[in-house]
């Protein structure tokens, strides 16, 4: 049995939609992607698609599935910066993060603090915007909670991470990473290969069957379906070497900034 991690968002609907409920190696735990940053690393999951922060955190004791990720090269639609006013005149004021993030989380910073010039102080809060702007001058959501405050209009500056990192770096960047602790290849090599598989043969078919994703997430979240055939259409759920190189340049970036203690070396299972 492998207990993976679930998340119910939009974005991970092309890994999951068509994974078996019911199958006798598989047992999932729903949650947001930093419960199973938690999870994994204290061992009640084997394996979920993780921010690829807590990769960065972990990759002395974990692999990465190789031709599995959430990733996007430029705009990506649910990772949003709302801001009361221009990035720029955020020095000194107050950015609310989502508790939910860590790859976005410290993607902000990066931005922020790298490419902007800018240090303000930081809040972590639940997802909710209202709140958040009671408390701060800008708030950084994820997921279906960013599309849903977006697709409410607020009167703000929004920007949009994937869109800003690319705007400065050329680089593609992968939010999320299927990972597992190494030590299970010795366990429970054949598990761990079965599991893979049908990972991969979900996410095939459901990028076959993009029509009924789309429906499902008009049911889920409203909004038309070209609204979600574009959101769609700015991911890659794959891992080739240009999204490889990106993650690699954002985890880099990590350490430079000092957000990650060392500098993490990707390691994959299975090998190709
Ligand atoms: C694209 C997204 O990526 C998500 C962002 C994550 C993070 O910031 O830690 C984790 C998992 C990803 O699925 C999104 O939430 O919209």
């Amino acid at each position: 049995m492998i207990r993976i991690g679930h998340n119910p968002n939009t974005n991970m609907l092309p890994m999951f939609y068509f994974l078996p409920r019911e199958h006798p190696l598989l047992e999932s735990v729903t949650a947001e992607p930093t419960g199973h940053n938690a999870m994994l690393a204290d061992g009640r999951i084997d394996m979920a698609p993780i921010s690829a922060f807590s990769y960065g955190e972990h990759w002395r004791d974990y692999a990465i599935l190789p031709n599995l990720s959430v990733s996007t090269r430029g705009r990506v639609g649910s990772i949003l910066l709302f801001s009361k006013v221009p990035l720029t005149d955020l020095n000194g004021l107050t950015v609310a993060l989502t508790d939910t993030s860590a790859t976005s989380v410290n993607l902000t910073k990066i931005l922020l603090h790298h490419y902007y010039g800018v240090a303000p102080r930081y809040l972590t809060m639940p997802s909710d915007l209202q709140r958040m702007f009671t408390k701060a001058d800008a708030a950084l959501l994820i997921a279906d909670a960013a599309i849903q405050a977006a697709l409410q209009h607020p009167d703000c500056y929004i920007y949009d991470l994937g869109e800003e990192w690319f705007q400065h770096t050329g680089c593609s960047m992968t939010y999320a990473v299927w990972a597992f602790p190494k030590q299970l290849i010795t366990e429970r090599e054949e598990e761990l290969k079965i599991v893979y598989r049908l990972l991969l043969e979900a996410k095939s078919k459901a990028l076959a069957n993009m029509d009924e994703l789309l429906q499902t997430c008009q049911t889920m979240l409203g909004g038309s379906l070209d609204f979600w055939r574009d959101y769609f259409n700015q991911f890659k759920y794959d891992l080739d070497s240009t999204l490889r190189s990106g993650l690699k340049k954002y985890l880099d970036l990590c350490f430079e900034q000092k957000l990650l203690s060392n500098r993490p070396i990707l390691e994959y299972w299975p090998k190709e």
